[in-house]
């Protein structure tokens, strides 16, 4: 066996204390009508959806502290590029605890919506891998370059396994996003403004 080869399955500059995950967690509180609205058959995926396959850890990102002085997050990591990213591409999933409502921790910042219907989503804050190091494009750039979009995974046995996914925007009409993410620049999405409304209700 290698020397420190599990370790080596954890991504650089992976924090402590924090787990890193291939695949999500489900809450045990989840209803079983959510479950079965989340891991189906692979022969019951909608039509023109695919069955992805996914290799963690994500060898087109790194994990990178920010020491940029203007930046809105100094200090804290964001997620970049390690290789050009063309537009349009899948980059990775967003894995964390699978909840829905009953069971949420309404001071995460890492909590993204996986099912709006079913009030499901996925928090990163203390279980998850690389995704939950997206920043927000706000003040950092002129418009985000990456998208959470629905994506299905096959996890074998005929099943498929819903997802969110980080894609890279598409190049646009006018082509202007055509080259996609470049080598080294950051990840960037955009949380919504409800995200930041609701961090300005928070007392700090
Ligand atoms: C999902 S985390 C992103 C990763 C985080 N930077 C880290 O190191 O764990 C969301 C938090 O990142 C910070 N953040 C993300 N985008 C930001 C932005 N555009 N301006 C200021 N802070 C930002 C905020 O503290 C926010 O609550």
């Amino acid at each position: 066996m290698a020397p420190n080869s599990s370790q080596s399955e954890i991504p650089k500059d992976w924090p402590q204390g924090t787990v890193y995950l291939r695949a999500p967690y489900y809450s045990k509180k989840l209803a079983d009508e959510a479950l079965k609205a989340l891991v189906f058959l692979k022969t019951d995926l909608p039509t023109p959806e695919e069955a992805r396959q996914t290799n963690p850890p994500y060898a087109n990102v790194n994990i990178t502290k920010i020491v940029n002085p203007i930046h809105p997050a100094k200090g804290q990591y964001g997620l970049f590029a390690s290789q050009h990213l063309p537009p349009g591409s899948f980059l990775l999933p967003y894995l964390g605890y699978v909840h829905d409502k009953n069971d949420l921790d309404p001071t995460s910042d890492y909590d993204l919506s996986l099912d709006r219907d079913l009030g499901v989503g996925v928090d990163a804050s203390r279980i998850g891998n690389e995704a939950r190091f997206i920043n927000d494009y706000r003040r950092v750039a002129d418009a985000p370059n990456a998208e959470f979009r629905d994506m299905f995974v096959d996890i074998g046995n005929g099943k498929v396994e819903k997802r969110m996914g980080v894609f890279v925007l598409g190049a646009g009409k006018s082509g202007k996003r055509s080259k996609g993410i470049s080598r080294g620049s950051e990840i960037l999405v955009s949380y919504g403004k409800g995200f930041w409304a609701e961090r300005s209700r928070q007392p700090q």
